[in-house]
């Protein structure tokens, strides 16, 4: 028998009835709040600086052993109560043969930018037996984890098309968005494209046994809301709805989304991540349509703030846990990665904090 991803049926041998993560993310109060961080799996670890040493990113992103023991490394030390799977946004083009590379202290970079019509015309499609090896890792992260869900990921139309296009990072996006409002069918036949990846993704990892899935679309806070609702909702929306049969959770997350929160709510997800400039009873206010149920949120302590003194953050986690309380539940999270040079103790710390809070 062929052991594809679609072959397998879900791993069903995990108890996780007991899960704070997923019973917030499902709508329910748990007793204590439920806590991770966004990049928890990274840079800021010694054991996983000491593990990667001298193994490019993409080669650890690849390599099943290494994809579960840095993605069990902070559930290890710190306790959280999810672990996020070691990857990366860029794992699937890969997969599919796209030439991008994560160049250590810029990010993604693309060897030939895509950006007129042509260019996305040749985008190969990606075959999901390409992701075999990745999702070996989630396979075998499963059986390790215990009682801990795992969440996995994909980055959003928006986000990875933002790359693509620029043909690496940008603070500008003036490429991106100079083609979406001057080919709008070439725009939107990329993005669907990307779409069409990010559900291979995701139906991949969750079929080999991740319990809930965050969409990033960690640069949507650049559009206005009209933007948004034209170039990018559509995309996002057909992503997510093309997993809601799986039935796990399902996180939607941005920077600077403060403008365009109540269209993120309207791609259909069950929990939005909010960055910390909007506090989350504001989120909560915007988050919630006429005559629909209160929403669920994540986040939002500002990850700069982790290296304030500690009343300082103290301070903050308790009013972030009060504040969040507007919510139909709370899922305490960083409003965005973890720094590099983040204390690793302090996150321990901001742990055990939000588990004496209640759920
Ligand atoms: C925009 C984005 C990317 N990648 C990701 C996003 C969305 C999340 C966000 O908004 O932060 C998602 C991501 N990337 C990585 C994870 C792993 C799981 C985790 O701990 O959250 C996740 C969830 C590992 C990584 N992804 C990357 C690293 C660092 C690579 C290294 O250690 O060599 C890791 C651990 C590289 C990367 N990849 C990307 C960037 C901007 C960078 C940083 C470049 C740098 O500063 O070195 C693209």
């Amino acid at each position: 028998m062929s052991t594809t991803a679609q072959s397998r049926p879900r791993t069903a041998h995990r108890d996780l009835a007991g899960s704070p993560l997923l019973a917030a993310a499902r709508g329910r109060r748990p007793a204590r709040l439920p806590v991770w961080f966004m990049r928890q799996a990274g840079r800021s670890l010694p054991e996983y600086r000491a593990l990667r040493e001298g193994v490019p990113m993409m080669k650890a992103c690849f390599d099943p052993e290494m994809i579960a023991e840095i993605t069990l490394q902070p559930v290890r030390r710190h306790g959280v109560d999810a672990a996020i799977f070691f990857s990366d946004i860029v794992v699937p083009l890969v997969a599919a043969g796209i030439d991008v590379d994560l160049v250590p202290g810029t990010g993604p970079v693309v060897t030939e930018p895509v950006r007129d019509a042509a260019a996305v015309r040749r985008l190969p499609v990606l075959e999901p037996e390409r992701l075999e090896p990745v999702l070996d890792g989630t396979r075998l992260l499963v059986e390790r984890l215990g009682e801990t869900p795992l969440i996995g990921f994909a980055g959003a139309p928006f986000t990875l098309a933002s790359y693509l296009i620029e043909g690496g990072p940008s603070r500008t996006w003036e490429r991106t968005k100079a083609l979406m409002h001057s080919e709008p069918a070439v725009w939107h036949d990329l993005a669907g494209r990307l779409a069409e990846m990010a559900v291979t993704f995701l139906r991949g990892q969750v079929e080999a046994g991740a319990d809930a899935v965050q969409l990033f679309d960690s640069w949507a806070g650049a559009l206005t809301l009209r933007e948004y609702r034209e170039f990018v909702l559509p995309h996002s929306a057909r992503v997510l709805g093309a997993i809601a049969d799986l039935d796990v959770p399902r996180i939607h997350f941005g920077v600077g989304t403060g403008e365009i929160l109540s269209a993120m709510r309207d791609a259909g997800a069950d929990v939005v991540g909010v960055d910390w400039r909007v506090p989350l009873d504001e989120a909560v206010r915007r988050l919630t349509a006429q005559g629909e149920p209160v929403p669920v949120v994540q986040g939002n302590l500002d990850p700069a703030l982790l290296h304030a003194s500690w009343p300082v953050i103290e301070a903050q986690v308790r009013r972030i846990a009060g504040e969040g309380r507007a919510a139909a539940a709370h899922i305490f999270n960083l409003g965005h990665g973890v720094m590099p040079n983040t204390d690793p103790d302090v996150l321990t710390r901001v742990v055990e904090l939000v588990h004496s809070l209640e759920g």
